[in-house]
């Protein structure tokens, strides 16, 4: 900001943000807007938004939520262009008539939920039958946590500048966004070079999977141990093992209670019938679905010196303190409730905070942590590495199983040599896109899922 002419800025952000209402809006001329407007530079956006709409012959009017601190050009340029503004007494009606509602409550700015008049006019505005526009952010929402503490702007689509915001990207908050559209306003010389958050794209997994060369044998592309399933459990041996043969390692070792299954299933498998440490040539162990209770194969595969991935039982059943002090990395995959185990807390504290959570996990096992669920974040033990969000799931992954798969592909990948958080950021990623390719609108299965995998792979890197 210091670099321009004052409002410069805002300008680019405004001329975007009204570009894309018109796109949103059957046809500007005689349509009704209504701006939800706050006192900082979010509401001055919106009003700058507005007055383009303005003299594009949309009737437009400003609900000020603090009529004697809103920008005072802006609101000048809105009323120039023919708006008029009106209280948050008034609201209700002008929500209820409106086309279209630009909440430009709070952006960035705004902290710790939303005050009791803002609250009440999101509370009206759920009730609108109007499209709504998030101005940067729906306001309420936690802008760098994704936390929602109290009520926030339900939104229908939202128009961020600059660079997404964490808070759009992570649970709950994210499901207040609606979609997501980036107005570039040229900031991106001038932000950090270790963002807070990264969100992988195709070309970016591309570029981590590995691909067998001239020289590739199967030792040599990695073999990956799965400790996994139990006389009770044995279909989790057997997903792991599916998700495993889709990710990249020349073989797949089974150590467990499930040998039958897993051979009947995937003849492919090279069977120990040993614990993990005298299976034989392993380049990354994944240790725990379908484990029950037998803690030998855990702590066994964490005795190795290679990568190991801790799932579902797994995670329960290891020692803290030998995850800590191993040399070699490992790989923490709970979901919500496995992960509230963990720290002493409940699910629903996870849920809500989740990029804490998993922040906070990886600080005390000093491992790499994949977190599950609606929002899959990936933090590497190292607190100033980005976390990772990834962008590709469905809820039709919430499947018995699925989970299972994810870690045999994220194995995989670890046996590939691909550093844990690679690993699990590449592995979210195909498990996200296979998963809706498995689904595709309908109801899936975790073997559905794991058989959508080359088909993932394929679609990012050709
Ligand atoms: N920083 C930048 O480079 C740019 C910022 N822009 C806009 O500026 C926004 C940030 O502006 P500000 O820093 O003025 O902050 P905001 O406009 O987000 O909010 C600050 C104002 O809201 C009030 N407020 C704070 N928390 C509240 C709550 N919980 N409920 C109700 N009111 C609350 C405060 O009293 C304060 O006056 C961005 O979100 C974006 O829309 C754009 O104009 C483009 C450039
Ligand atoms: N609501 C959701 N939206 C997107 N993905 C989800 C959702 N719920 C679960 N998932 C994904 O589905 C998988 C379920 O894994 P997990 O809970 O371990 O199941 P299981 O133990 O049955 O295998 C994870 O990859 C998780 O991220
Ligand atoms: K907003």
């Amino acid at each position: 900001m210091a670099r321009l002419p004052a409002g410069a800025l805002m300008q680019r952000a405004a001329a975007g943000l009204a570009a894309a209402c018109a796109d949103a809006l059957p046809r500007v001329y005689g349509s009704r807007v209504t701006l939800l407007t706050g006192s900082g530079d979010n509401g001055a956006d919106t009003l700058y938004a507005g007055a383009r709409l303005a003299r594009r012959g949309a009737s437009v009017t400003a609900v000020l939520l603090a009529p004697d601190r809103t920008h005072p050009e802006a609101l000048k340029t809105l009323l120039r262009a023919g708006g008029t503004t009106a209280t948050a007494t008034d609201a209700a009606p002008l929500l209820q008539h409106a086309d279209l509602v630009l909440d430009g409550i709070v952006g960035i700015g705004g902290k710790g939920g939303l005050r009791p008049e803002a609250t009440h006019l999101a509370g009206l505005l759920a009730a609108s039958p109007a499209t709504v526009v998030a101005v940067d952010l729906p306001s309420g929402i936690e802008p760098d946590t994704g936390e929602v503490h109290g009520t926030a702007v339900r939104a229908d689509l939202t128009i961020t500048f600059g660079t997404h915001k964490p808070g759009l990207l992570i649970d709950p908050a994210r499901a207040y966004a609606g979609s997501v559209r980036l107005i570039d306003i040229g900031l991106a010389a001038t932000l950090p070079h270790t963002p807070a958050l990264e969100s992988l794209q195709h070309a970016d997994i591309a570029a981590l999977l590995p691909r067998p060369t001239g020289e590739s044998d199967k030792y040599r592309r990695g073999v990956v141990g799965i400790a996994a399933g139990s006389t009770r459990y044995p279909g989790a041996a057997v997903l792991a093992v599916a998700g495993a043969l889709r990710g990249g390692a020349g073989a797949v070792r089974y150590v467990g209670a499930a040998t039958d299954a897993v051979l009947a299933r995937f003849p492919e498998t090279l069977i120990s019938h040993t614990g993990p440490k005298k299976a034989g040539r392993v380049q990354a162990w994944v240790a725990g679905p379908g484990a029950a209770d037998d803690p030998a194969p855990v702590a066994e595969a964490l005795a190795t010196d290679v990568p190991v991935l801790l799932d579902a039982d797994g995670l329960r059943l290891a020692d803290r303190d030998t995850v800590r002090t191993r040399k070699a990395p490992t790989l923490l995959t709970p979901h919500a409730g496995e992960a509230a185990a963990l720290l002493g807390i409940s699910r629903e504290e996870v849920e809500a905070a989740r990029l804490t959570a998993v922040r906070e996990l990886a600080r005390r096992y000093d491992a790499t942590v994949l977190l599950k669920g609606s929002t899959t974040l990936i933090a590497a033990p190292d607190p100033d590495t980005p976390v990772r969000v990834n962008a590709t799931g469905t809820p039709w992954l919430a499947t018995a199983g699925s989970g299972d798969v994810l870690s045999g592909l994220a194995g995989s990948l670890l046996a590939a040599g691909l550093s844990p958080l690679d690993a699990a950021s590449a592995a979210a990623y195909l498990h996200g896109l296979a998963g809706r390719y498995a689904a595709d609108g309908a109801p899936t299965s975790a073997h559905d899922v794991a058989e959508a995998i080359p088909r993932a792979w394929r679609d990012i890197t050709t």
